[in-house]
């Protein structure tokens, strides 16, 4: 089913700035907040924007191309930290807790055994995706399957009571895929794409390059110009199953009107599939950080959008994007200032 995302209506956004303007703060004086807090009063459609608990979906999923040895980390930590999100023990169930936002796990393709938890949504259709060096990452009904997974996993973290959603990721050789479906999708090179990861040496970043190079032929070969390629049909290609369901959550977010934060580079990689499915969605996307990944920029840029936070983070699991979350409620919380009016102070 194609997405439906109201755009945001440029008299909210007037009738936001005329309110600011009124606000007992000389103009411009929250710097970047004042058009963070604008955009929340569009989507919300109140002079006095709220936002509470947030959620944020991590999507995990293996990689065949992790065979390549482009990871510094072997393919079954993807599992073992899927363990660890439900058990409560890694970064982002840490930074959620301080910043208010339940942690959801979505299994779309993690090969081997996970427990059964409240908060687990398993939607594997694949255990991992194929080595997209040598063949397509999956097949566009799997892609598809895979994005409505996450739309549907969003769907429930907002009837849970979410008012804020970013999508995190796992998926160990994740940044390969993104830099080959980053590359693909903005017509780039490989180099201008490919970072370390995880932390690969000199001989672990050749052979990344490598095989994001080779990716990209093959896909060139299957499709002609990726960049002019039907989105669907690229992440097929070149994605990851947690990219596909990673576009899902940020799409289903956009539907329902709730302000989305993105993350780092594999996210991003998916914020740019679901932006390219449906334009409308930037309206509701902020980045809530710039991941130090060098394509990690280039996929902002594309997007329109300056990351909120610039803290070196090159971890994913959505951890950028939560840490924003405070940023964003108290960005709607000035909105609830006194006017000058109200408060007997005199306007310059
Ligand atoms: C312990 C551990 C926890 C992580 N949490 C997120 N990632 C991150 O690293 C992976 C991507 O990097 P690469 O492409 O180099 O494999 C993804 O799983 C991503 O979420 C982790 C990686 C590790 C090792
Ligand atoms: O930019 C990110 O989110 C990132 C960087 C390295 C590894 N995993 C994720």
């Amino acid at each position: 089913m194609r997405p439906r995302i109201q755009p945001i209506e440029e008299q909210w956004l007037e009738a936001a700035r005329q309110r600011q303007n009124r606000l007992t703060k000389p103009p411009g004086s929250l710097g970047r907040l004042e058009e963070v807090g604008v955009r929340l009063v569009a989507m919300q459609k109140t002079l006095k924007p709220r936002l509470d608990w947030g959620a944020v979906v991590v999507c995990a999923a293996d990689h065949g191309i992790a065979a390549e040895g482009v990871s510094a980390y072997p393919s079954e930590v993807t599992r073992q930290m899927v363990h660890n999100f439900l058990a409560g023990g890694a970064a982002i169930n840490q930074i959620a807790g301080v910043c208010q936002a339940k942690v959801y796990v979505l299994d779309v393709g993690v090969r081997g055994e996970l427990p059964e938890h409240e908060r687990l949504i398993t939607a594997k259709r694949r255990l991992g995706s194929g080595n997209i060096a040598l063949e397509p990452a999956m097949s566009r009904s799997e892609a598809e399957e895979a994005l409505e997974a996450g739309r549907a996993a969003a769907q429930r973290a907002i009837r849970e009571g979410a008012t804020i959603l970013a999508a995190g990721d796992m998926g160990i050789g994740n940044t390969t895929a993104a830099a080959a479906l980053t590359a693909g999708l903005l017509g780039l090179e490989a180099e201008a794409v490919t970072g370390r990861g995880t932390g690969v040496d000199a001989a672990g970043y050749r052979r990344k390059l490598e095989a994001v190079q080779a990716a990209l032929r093959r896909a060139q070969r299957a499709m002609g110009d990726p960049a002019q390629a039907d989105p669907l049909d690229l992440l097929a290609q070149l994605g990851g199953l947690e990219l596909a369901a990673i576009a899902g959550v940020l799409l289903a977010g956009a539907e329902a009107g709730v302000p989305l934060v993105s993350d780092g580079f594999p996210v991003t990689a998916g914020a740019l599939v679901a932006s390219r499915l449906e334009p409308h969605l930037r309206g509701y996307l902020f980045a809530g950080h710039r991941s130090v990944e060098p394509g990690h920029t280039a996929q902002l840029e594309a997007l329109g959008l300056r990351p909120l936070l610039e803290l070196e983070l090159r971890l994913g699991e959505g951890t950028g994007a939560v840490l924003s979350f405070p940023l964003l409620r108290a960005a709607a919380a000035t909105f609830s200032m006194a006017t000058f009016d109200e408060a007997g102070v005199s306007e310059g």
